[in-house]
């Protein structure tokens, strides 16, 4: 298990400037493998939130960013991409080190990061506009444009990557940038910021400041100064946001919580269906916004899947994210292990019968860290807290169904519409299904796949907005109308 001889010391980046916090405090970042402190990170306040605004204010109205050519733009991102594939193999270590998953999984998070940069460095210079044929001898047309300073916020769970999502299509557009990571894990945008020095963008384009969501994040969310919030995280501070950004009447996008139903009928392949369903909940410790934490059955084969379900859960290997066997790594903090555990006490005395894991893992060598067995609920009704809560840890909770319309209700009866899963060999009943789902991201025969290129993002309370492909760009975008009159001559209206 990999310790740091030396603490790092993380600060923030304003206007070009490596900063510390006004006040002179820091946050000790920990090491959810085994509790220790691997960094001190500047623990910014809502002075420190309010300098980086202006410089992003100021720095955006001066227009040196939002006018250059979007070509020049472009090569900037172009270049990060390079730099994250050049270091990718000391951040993925560091997200390891810092947010606890396997270092597998923060080596696809890398690469992933890297791709999306290049994705929008491509998009930034394609054709964007409009025209329209109107009843005037006038050349209607809308442009897009940037949208101003934005803010964006983004959690722990994929701390580069949730970052990328946001600052690649933000900057391509043209926009300035106030960024803060999740309190939890900063580590990795230090790296990000690093290279962002390296490749010389402009002072003052992208700035970054950490500290606390109540009052760093909800300074970005109020601020008149600040124009959109992109947001990632829960869906109460969402909430939260939504009411801060209601000031000034902010554009606003949400990616939030989700509680993802992944249906499998009888006529499923049945290997394939349990691979995947393994996959949807505990990959990333089940600390994924899409997870498939509701495994909803058909009836028929529901006591047969649990059963290999679980004998597959049991062997998964659990362990310190840099140990070559893992699996699947500690949960982030101590305080998200016990809100998870609570939540596996509350399945208890709800009455669900819990037949896989319920444990927090304490063996020699683990008694420091957060690790927390995979956790599998049978016997669930539709009202409990552990089905209609996100827990986000691995703790899945499986649902009994009838037939189709049964399996629909069920996945439906939440408060989320994040994403979805249906596995059957039957393409008409899959897409009769699909079709159904009120989520904004499904899979047929297949769970949790993401792609720069497609849209991403929720129904209901899962979220208000989609990252990622081409609708990613314009969430970044403002659309002007302008309209050419080609007969220049007096309107005539009022009489001369
Ligand atoms: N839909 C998606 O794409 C997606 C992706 C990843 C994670 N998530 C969601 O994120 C959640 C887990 O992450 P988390 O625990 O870090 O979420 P969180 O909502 O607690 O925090 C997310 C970020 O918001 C900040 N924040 C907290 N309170 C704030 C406030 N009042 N004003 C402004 N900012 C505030 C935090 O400091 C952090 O940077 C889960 O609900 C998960 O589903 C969603
Ligand atoms: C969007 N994704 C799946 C990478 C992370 C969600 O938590």
């Amino acid at each position: 298990m990999s310790t740091v001889t030396q603490v790092l010391d993380l600060k923030m980046y304003v206007d070009g400037k490596w900063v510390d916090a006004q006040s002179g405090e820091t946050r000790d970042i920990v090491n959810p493998a085994n509790g220790q402190v691997i960094a001190k990170a500047a623990e910014g306040n809502v002075e420190d939130a309010r300098r980086a605004i202006e410089v992003a204010r100021r720095t955006f109205d001066e227009g040196g960013w939002s006018e250059m050519p979007a070509v020049q733009r472009a090569s900037y991102l172009f270049a990060i991409a390079d730099k994250l594939e050049e270091y990718a193999a000391e951040i993925a270590r560091l997200e390891t080190l810092d947010n606890g998953k396997p270092l597998r999984e923060a080596e696809f998070d890398v690469a992933d990061a890297a791709a999306c940069f290049r994705y929008y460095a491509g998009l930034a210079t394609k054709p964007d506009g409009q025209t329209y044929h109107v009843a005037d001898p006038m050349q209607a047309m809308v442009v897009r444009e940037a949208v101003g300073v934005c803010a964006l916020i983004v959690p722990w769970n994929f701390p580069l990557l949730m970052g990328v999502w946001k600052i690649a299509p933000a900057l391509a557009a043209g926009n300035t940038v106030v960024f803060k990571p999740s309190e939890v894990t900063p580590v990795t945008a230090i790296k990000l910021f690093e290279i962002i020095e390296e490749v010389g963008i402009p002072h003052g384009v992208i700035n970054m400041v950490m500290g606390a969501g109540p009052t760093v994040g909800n300074e970005l969310a109020e601020s008149h100064l600040v124009d959109k919030i992109s947001f990632t995280g829960g869906t109460a501070t969402g909430r939260s946001i939504m009411k801060a950004a209601a000031g000034n009447i902010k554009k606003i996008s949400l990616e939030l919580g989700g509680k993802s139903p992944n249906i499998v009928f009888a006529d499923a392949d049945f290997e394939t269906a349990v691979d995947y369903a393994l996959f949807g909940i505990f990959c990333n410790q089940g600390q994924v916004c899409s997870a498939g934490s509701r495994l909803l059955l058909e009836e028929s084969i529901h006591d047969k899947f649990v059963e290999r379900l679980v004998e597959r859960a049991k062997q998964i290997t659990v362990g310190a994210g840099d140990h070559p066997d893992t699996e699947m790594g500690p949960l982030v903090s101590q305080a998200h292990m016990e809100k998870v555990l609570g939540y596996i006490e509350i399945g208890k005395q709800e009455g669900a019968r819990l037949v896989c894991g319920g444990n927090r893992i304490t063996k020699d060598g683990f008694e420091n860290g957060y690790f927390v067995e995979p956790t599998i609920f049978v016997d669930t009704k539709p009202n409990m807290r552990i089905v209609q809560e996100e827990i986000f840890g691995p703790v899945l909770a499986v649902q009994k169904f009838k037939d189709e319309a049964e399996a629909i209700e069920l996945a439906n009866g939440t408060v989320y519409g994040l994403a979805g899963g249906v596995f059957t060999l039957d393409g008409a009943k899959a897409m009769r299904v699909i079709k159904k789902l009120r989520s904004g991201i499904t899979w047929i025969n297949s769970y949790h796949p993401t792609y720069n290129e497609a849209p991403w993002g929720g129904y209901k309370q899962s979220g208000i907005g989609r990252g990622l492909g081409t609708f990613g760009l314009e969430e970044f975008t403002e659309v002007k109308q302008i309209n050419i009159n080609m007969q220049v001559e007096p309107v005539g209206w009022f009489k001369n």
